[in-house]
């Protein structure tokens, strides 16, 4: 073992290098050609342990919408206006359709083969085809609407139980939204509810949650050896071992839900999809489908000193392990959770602290849906001022602050600068937000701002991008965007909301997490009333 004085010496000469090269962008150290423009010098900043995404707002505002810096050995591009986020997602987006190599990527996606992490290409192509097509065309997301009113009574009705007590909303938030998603796309819960149910679950609720939590932790830190490659098997900050600690949990876990869902195949003779699972294995079957899916059998789960292998596209794209499929219902499952929870949560954590903007959103709700009935997705579209509150949260607290990070393919002149092949690209939505140039008093969470507008959520209006847009734009958006407003509409046609006793609304804090989604550092506690008849919140 390694005596103590080296590991000190080491993790001290690391964090030197480290901290003393990134987030530079002197041009000579880049080495780039003499380009048109030069890149403005910035000094030395350390983001490792604080909120990258706002030291990169402060920088921008200096620097101005495009820097060009060093993390550790590699140059990473920063857009923080609509302006050069169009540059790169719609003017160059083929040019900037992948994504850099990164050890959550490795480790948590088994080799970059989810959608999420995949570089751009055939075997990305594919995937994104099949998700657009067959897993969220609006027939296939409206034939699964009865999961999502199901799973909202049970969320209102378990908030109900609450009445007048202080509760963690996010808990119950993230359990409804994973509830919904585990029934698309998996079928079932496969978490245990209650205690009588621990023996035929492969996982308990708090743990299928904290699995969530630390994938969306993971995929989003910034580990010391993907920008320094070097130093990585010192794994300094102790993440690759949580990676590989996650990766055994998330194969344990979908080694089961393959299993079922391959016998429960095997065993029909009239094999109708139930989920998109199923539906993915289907595919598989398919001979006259243009992507080429193959998979053999369950066998190479089980027997462990066998290959594996499962269910992939080919020829190109053959795999050696299952990873092809579970990547895809880990994509689906982890990206649909937390994303909308935690919009969801920042939407009441900012409306709490205005009441004026509750009492607007209720008079809103009794006129168009009255205290009879809850809301249902159908009359979404009759409720401005709820849509305008989503649109003001995803514009002050986007979940995925700088998107998911962008590769340059090639060499690539933007907005008279030279980028150079492999550079990684961040696109600051979080910055954006607050630019004073389109937003008139950006720090104040004002929902009028949207209404009357045509600015739209969906990747066209550059200003507002908590989707990202383009080749690489969420395609997951039409469901998160069901599940939010409908969740975020019956919260406040169905209750009552306030801060305990003895928290002000001036107190509350609205600290963040950075990560790949950007939650609350603190979760919210709030008490709720009831507002509707009782009988509504029995199921
Ligand atoms: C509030 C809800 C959601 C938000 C704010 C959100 C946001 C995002 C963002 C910003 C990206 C990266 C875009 C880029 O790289 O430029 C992304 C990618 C992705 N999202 Fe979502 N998302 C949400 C819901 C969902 C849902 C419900 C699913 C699936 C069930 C999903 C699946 C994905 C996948 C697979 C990708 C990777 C796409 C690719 O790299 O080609 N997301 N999402």
């Amino acid at each position: 073992m390694a005596p103590s004085w080296f590991v000190v010496a080491i993790t001290w000469l690391a964090s030197l290098a480290f901290l003393s090269r990134i987030f530079t962008s002197r041009r000579n150290q880049l080495k780039l050609p003499p380009g048109p423009k030069p890149w403005p010098i910035i000094g030395n900043l350390n983001l490792i342990d604080s909120l990258p995404h706002q030291s990169l707002h402060k920088l921008s505002q200096k620097y101005g919408p495009l820097m060009q810096l060093k993390f550790g050995s590699y140059p990473v591009v920063v857009a923080s206006s609509a302006d050069m986020a169009k540059q790169f997602l719609k003017n160059h987006d083929q040019n900037f359709a992948s994504r850099p190599q990164t050890a959550a990527g490795k480790h948590t996606t088994y080799n970059y083969k989810n959608i999420t992490w995949a570089p751009y290409g055939p075997y990305w192509r594919q995937g994104r085809k099949i998700y657009l097509n067959e897993l969220f065309s609006s027939k296939r997301l409206e034939s699964f609407e009865y999961i999502r009113v199901e799973e909202m009574r049970a969320f209102v009705s378990r908030l109900y139980g609450f009445s007048g007590k202080p509760v963690v909303l996010k808990e119950h938030l993230s359990r409804a939204t994973l509830s919904v998603i585990s029934r698309i796309v998996l079928g079932k819960k496969y978490f245990s509810e209650s205690d009588d149910q621990l023996e035929t679950s492969i996982v308990t609720l708090k743990e299928f949650q904290e699995i969530l939590d630390e994938l969306f932790l993971l995929n989003g830190v910034l580990n010391i050896g993907d920008w320094i490659p070097w130093l990585d098997f010192l794994d300094l900050q102790g993440y690759l071992k949580r990676m590989k600690a996650l990766k055994k949990k998330l194969d344990r876990f979908h080694e089961h839900v393959f299993n079922e869902h391959k016998s429960k195949k095997k065993e029909l003779k009239d094999f109708v999809p139930q989920d998109m699972v199923d539906l993915l294995l289907q595919l598989a079957d398919d001979p006259d489908i243009d992507v080429k899916l193959s998979y053999d059998g369950v066998r190479g789960f089980t027997q462990k000193k066998e290959k594996k292998r499962a269910f992939c596209f080919a020829p190109l794209l053959l795999d050696d392990n299952f990873s092809c499929f579970v990547n895809r219902d880990q994509d689906l499952v982890a990206g649909g959770t937390d994303t909308s929870a935690t919009t969801v949560e920042w939407a009441i954590s900012e409306l709490i602290k205005q009441p004026q903007l509750i009492k607007k959103a209720t008079e809103e709700l009794d006129r168009v849906i009255g205290r009879e009935r809850w809301v249902e997705e159908k009359d979404i579209p009759q409720l401005p001022y709820i849509d305008a509150i989503m649109k003001e949260t995803m514009r002050k607290h986007p979940v995925a602050v700088m998107l998911a990070p962008h590769l340059a393919l090639e060499d690539c002149l933007v907005a008279g600068y030279d980028i150079r092949k492999g550079t990684t690209v961040f696109i600051n939505t979080w910055s954006m937000g607050r630019d004073p140039s389109l937003w008139e008093e950006p720090e104040d969470f004002r929902p009028e701002r949207f209404l009357g507008k045509k600015i739209d959520v969906k990747g066209q209006h550059f200003e507002l991008l908590p989707f990202g847009s383009g080749r690489r734009m969420c395609p997951g958006y039409s469901l998160g965007l069901k599940m939010i407003r409908s969740s975020l509409a019956n919260l406040l046609h169905g209750f009552n909301w306030k801060l305990p006793d003895n928290t002000k609304a001036e107190d509350l804090s609205m600290e963040e997490v950075y990560g790949l989604a950007t939650p609350r550092k603190f979760p919210l506690v709030a008490v709720l009333e009831p507002r509707l008849p009782l009988h509504l919140y029995k199921i």
